[in-house]
């Protein structure tokens, strides 16, 4: 049997930190993966040079996930074609905003065994129309998809701190074990389900309750005291959130498993994301620093992509298309909060 070959499309904070993991576990696991470990870097200029010679040379992704080794294995490649000629199996860790883009770059350029894993947390959105990245990657490239989404803050993840995944693949039969051995480590536990549509829902719909759960510690911290919220109003926040995740899931896909939502990229990523990500973070900002979402994103993140507020953005249009907009009030409130200049009180008004 021929070893298989991993290319990783994407290299921001979540992409490097993978990266780590599945260079490891390419060497750990030399029976089945080929050594070397492919990814691919949207290049940019670092100190005035291009990032995938600091990363080849340094081994480490300086401006994304500094501080962190990455395995001598995994080397950088700035062509995506390149990146990916002849791999088998094609890790998408991507901002959800450029996943179009690079699936059409890679149409027709990939070999007929391969298949893919979608880490990417949002849905495409196309035409008021919401779908499911692995049905995306899946119709454009022909390669059965599965999806790996779970409680997972890159930096501790790249720190070694302990914590769990998900992965759900239609195909788990056959593809269960093989993603196991590409991901699992002791601190970072894999669990392999048969539902990718309810892992990829919890992905992508946990960044806009992390929003409306940052607004609420930004109102905590306001120096004029201007409301009174605190951690009990940001469990309800997380516990209607919860609800109306697997309303959303319910009401618009087939094959969404309550049971999933008690998994890692479930109540654990909601958790954890409300607690210490990146949307929780510019999102408390936005309460009193009277600047926006975009200025707030570029100051705070050094090139890092929130991806909640779009996804808000994204789930409202489609909603509004559909009359539910009333149907979702937390989602809807995120939206108007964020995009409308309704005042970040209203936080907790509807639900
Ligand atoms: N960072 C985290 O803690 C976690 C992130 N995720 C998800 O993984 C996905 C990827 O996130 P990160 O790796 O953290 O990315 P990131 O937030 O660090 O985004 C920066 C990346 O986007 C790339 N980029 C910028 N412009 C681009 C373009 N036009 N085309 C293609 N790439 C471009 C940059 O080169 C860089 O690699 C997202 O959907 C995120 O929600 C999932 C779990 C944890
Ligand atoms: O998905 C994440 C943790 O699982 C990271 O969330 P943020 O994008 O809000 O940092």
């Amino acid at each position: 049997m021929s070893l298989h070959k991993v290319a990783i499309i994407g290299s921001g904070n979540w992409g490097s930190a993978i990266a780590k993991i599945v260079g490891e576990n390419a060497q750990k696991h030399s029976d089945l993966f080929d050594r070397q470990v492919r990814m691919w870097v949207f290049e940019e200029q670092v100190d005035g040079r291009n990032l995938t010679d600091i990363i080849n040379e340094k081994h480490e992704n300086v401006k994304y996930l500094p501080g962190v080794k990455l395995p001598e294995n995994v080397i950088a490649i700035p062509d995506l074609i390149e990146a990916c000629q002849g791999a088998d199996l094609l890790v998408f860790v991507l901002p959800h905003q450029f996943v179009h883009r690079v699936c059409t770059d890679l149409k027709g350029k990939l070999g007929k065994n391969a298949r893919a894993i979608s880490l990417i947390k949002g849905l495409a959105f196309h035409d008021n129309n919401i779908s499911l990245f692995t049905d995306e990657i899946q119709n454009t490239l022909n390669v059965p998809t599965a999806a790996l989404s779970g409680a997972n803050i890159a930096d501790e993840v790249a720190q070694e701190m302990f914590g769990e995944t998900t992965i759900g693949s239609q195909t788990y039969e056959e593809d269960g074990e093989l993603w196991f051995k590409l991901f699992n480590t002791p601190y970072f536990q894999v669990t392999v389900i048969a539902d990718s549509v309810s892992v990829q829902i919890c992905g992508a719909l946990k960044n806009v309750i992390a929003v409306g759960a940052g607004l609420c510690d930004g109102l905590n911290d306001s120096p004029s005291q201007r409301c009174r919220y605190g951690n009990n109003t940001k469990a309800a926040v997380i516990r209607r959130g919860l609800l109306e995740m697997r309303k959303f899931g319910k009401s618009f896909f087939g094959g969404v498993r309550t049971e999933t939502f008690f998994q890692s990229c479930g109540v654990a990523d909601l958790i954890t994301t409300c607690l210490g990500g990146r949307n929780r973070k510019v999102s408390e900002a936005f309460v009193n620093s009277g600047k926006s979402i975009e200025e707030l994103e570029k100051e705070m993140l050094n090139g890092q992509k929130l991806q909640g507020t779009t996804t808000a953005k994204e789930v409202h249009e489609f909603l509004k298309a559909r009359n539910m907009t009333e149907d979702f009030p937390l989602m809807t409130t995120v939206y108007r909060i964020i995009y409308d200049g309704e005042p970040p009180e209203t936080i907790v008004r509807d639900i």
